[in-house]
């Protein structure tokens, strides 16, 4: 399941945290990319501060009060967090995320850029279903998050500037199917409540949500 989120940030975050990302030193992406994945890999990345560890920690706090991250996500924390620019001419290439990074799973990878689709020409994110492949580009703010386990690219920019936070989650629950099932009945659970109230079907249904999750959760 590939999950787009509208508006993880504001407007006004988005430029705040714009304002402060233009003041980090940024480094050849290729440091914090596996073995294969380098050899692909054209970027810059904010090289590690604590002024990067406080916009970080507004991502993963924005991110995590968001109700349908938490649905869809089942977060148990935050495997690594990246903030990434591509500048004309760069790209990153079909590649897998490490599925352990800092000691901790990747089930799911997310992307939240700060700048806007207008600033660009190319660099979509480019998620490989085992089907085909869809390409993403998101307005600034909004975030897009999807299984570790896809094979992924970023096409070429090839027009001015993309900056992006990319990070990796470790979930709860590790199966994505069981994620896609526990997503699903919270999303009607909530539709049921808002159309008809806190019905015995409500109750029913978000019990049985509860119950699922209390049986796939990991410790
Ligand atoms: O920037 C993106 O949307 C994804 C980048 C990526 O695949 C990575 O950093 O591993
Ligand atoms: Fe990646």
């Amino acid at each position: 399941m590939i999950l787009v989120i509208a508006n993880v940030l504001d407007a006004h975050e988005v430029a705040a945290l714009r304002a402060a990302a233009e003041k980090l030193d940024f480094v050849d992406g290729k440091t914090t990319a596996g073995r294969y994945a380098r050899d692909v890999k054209q970027n810059l990345q904010a090289s590690p501060s604590k002024a990067l560890d406080g916009l970080f920690e507004k991502v993963s706090g924005a991110l995590s009060a968001n109700e349908v991250f938490q649905a869809g996500a089942r977060p148990r924390g935050f495997a690594r967090m990246l903030l990434s620019r591509y500048r004309s001419g760069m790209a990153y290439g079909l590649h897998v995320d490490d599925p352990i990074m800092q000691g901790q799973r990747t089930d799911l990878s997310f992307t939240l850029p700060l700048s806007d689709p207008a600033e660009y020409d190319g660099g979509g994110l480019v998620i490989d279903d085992g089907l085909e492949e869809r390409v993403i580009r998101l307005a600034a703010g909004d975030a897009v998050v999807y299984p570790t386990s896809a094979l992924h690219r970023v096409e070429p920019v090839t027009r001015g500037e993309r900056m992006a936070f990319v990070g990796w989650v470790t979930s709860r629950v590790r199966d994505p199917a069981r994620r896609e099932v526990l997503y699903d009945l919270d999303v009607a659970a909530r539709e049921v409540f808002e159309t008809l109230g806190k019905t015995p079907a409500f109750d029913r249904l978000f019990k049985a949500k509860s119950n699922l999750y209390r049986i796939w959760a990991d410790d």
